[in-house]
Formats: structure tokens, sequence, C-alpha cells
């Protein structure tokens, strides 16, 4: 269980997150969502270990990781970008992070998550030869194979389109129950955090806006923020489509 206890960070006089707590529970997949600049991904970088805060603890299994360096904690995150050696093909990126690392992973677990993530067809491509959805379930199955104790998604949708989005929401659910993984989300988009997670922390300006499931925040949304952010974009696609088709739009 990771608990966040009144989290604040400050760049120079500016305040990015303040006082900032909430318990996810083991195995939830939890989308932090909320506007460009509310302090997302400093949240993210911070439960990492990348970034530091000024105040707040992180306890994770009831150990206090404040302290503790972004290495030691054992959580690995996927970059928006998926961060791939280009100059690698896909089964070198999956297993980099290993050589420091005998005997974490055993070769035969490295295919159960190669067979998983459906990517023995691809194993000796280079990186430039992937579609979009392919470079992101090899960045998944590397961080996969480090067997990490909380996964972190920086917007793993954002570069995707359609049915490769929809297959890799499904993958990304899937990788969450199969393994038990907690598994923390940055998103800006609505909808993608209403179909994909358990519970949404939504943040504006650095506060929290409200944390729940989406059932919660569908129909009992906390505040004008929330209703608008969420209601509001959503009636907005609706509202275009059915502009342009009327009642042909169900
Ligand atoms: N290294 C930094 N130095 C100074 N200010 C920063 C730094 N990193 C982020 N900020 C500021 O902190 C605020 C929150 O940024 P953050 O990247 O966490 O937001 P976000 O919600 O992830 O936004 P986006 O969706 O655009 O990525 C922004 O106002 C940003 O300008």
């Amino acid at each position: 269980m990771l608990k966040l206890q009144n989290i604040s960070k400050h760049y120079d006089n500016k305040v990015v997150l303040e006082d900032i707590s909430l318990s996810i529970q083991a195995g939830e997949i939890v989308s932090l969502l909320g506007p460009s600049g509310s302090g997302k991904t400093t949240l993210l970088n911070i439960i990492l270990g990348l970034a530091k805060m000024e105040q707040g603890k992180i306890i994770f299994n009831d150990q206090d990781l404040s302290n503790v360096p972004m290495k030691k904690r054992g959580f690995n995150i996927v970059f928006q970008d998926y961060a791939l050696f280009p100059n690698l093909n896909a089964y070198e990126n999956i297993v980099y992070g290993l050589k420091n690392k005998k005997g974490l992973t055993s070769e035969h677990e490295i295919q159960e998550y190669i067979e998983f993530l459906e990517l023995k067809p691809h194993l000796t491509k280079k990186i430039g030869a992937l579609s979009g959805g392919q470079k992101q379930r090899v960045a998944l199955a590397r961080t996969l194979v480090m067997k990490p104790k909380l996964l972190l998604l920086d917007e793993p949708l954002s570069a995707l389109d359609g049915i490769i989005k929809e297959s890799i929401k499904a993958r990304i659910k899937s990788i969450a129950r199969e393994y038990k993984l907690t598994t923390i989300i940055v998103t800006h988009d609505p909808e993608e955090a209403l179909t994909l997670s358990d519970k949404i922390l939504i943040i504006n300006q650095g506060h929290i806006a409200q944390f729940g499931t989406p059932q919660e925040i569908i129909q009992q949304p906390s505040n004008d923020f929330v209703k608008e952010f969420i209601l509001g974009q959503l009636q907005v696609k609706r509202d275009n489509i059915y502009n342009l088709f009327g009642e042909h739009y169900a």
C-alpha cells in the first residue's frame, strides 16, 4: 500500500503541489488527472524519487521512503516518449536493465513477459521499425522484467490512436490484475482516466480537487472545477458529434 502524506513542492516562489495526501491500495490503478501545468508529472516524479519534495512523506508497505534514493525504491516508470535505445533491437531493449541485476529475472520469466505482451514476432526489429503501440509494449516489457514494486506511467496513451489505444488500455489493466501491480498513470484526458482506473486523483493547480472512483466522480463531482473539467469536456465531445449527425448519432 502507498501512502502520500502532506506532500508540498515549490519551484522558486510558485506553489506546484500543496498538501497532497492519499492512500493507494495494492494492485489498484490510479490516474493522476488534471489540466496542463496542474502538477501531475511533478507528483509522479516525487513518488519515483526523481524530484525532491519540500515537505511530506512517502510510505510504501509501512516503510518510509521519503529519503530513500530513486534506485533503492524499486519503482519503475515508462516515460511518455518510451526512452528506448534506437540502436538496439526490441529484445536488447527489454533486457537492458537486467545487465546489472543478475539473477533478478530468469530467461524463462523474460519469455513469459514477451508472450504476455505478444512481442515475439518483433524481438529482432530495431526500435525505428516498430509502430507506436509496439514501442509502448516493448517499454512495458522492459519495465516489467525489472519486477517493479510500483509501476508509473507518464501519459502512456497520448501518442497512440483509436484501436491501438484501446488495446494498450486493456494491457495496462491486465498487467495490474495479473501481477497485482499497483499502477499510477498521468493523463490529461478524462475519458482515459474514467475508463482505465480504479481511482482518479483530480489535481487543479497543485491541489486535490477530488479523489475517488470513476463512478463517484461522475455521480458526485465535489466542486465546479471537477464538473467543468470532466463533464464539460465529455459533453463537448458528444455535442460536436451530435451537432454533425443529429439523431443519427445514438
Ligand atoms: N524544473 C522546473 N522548474 C521550474 N518550474 C517547473 C519545473 N517543472 C515543472 N515546473 C512547473 O510546475 C508546474 C507543474 O508542472 P508539471 O509538469 O508537474 O504539470 P503537469 O500537470 O504534468 O503538466 P503537463 O500536462 O503539461 O505535463 C508548472 O507550472 C511548471 O511550469
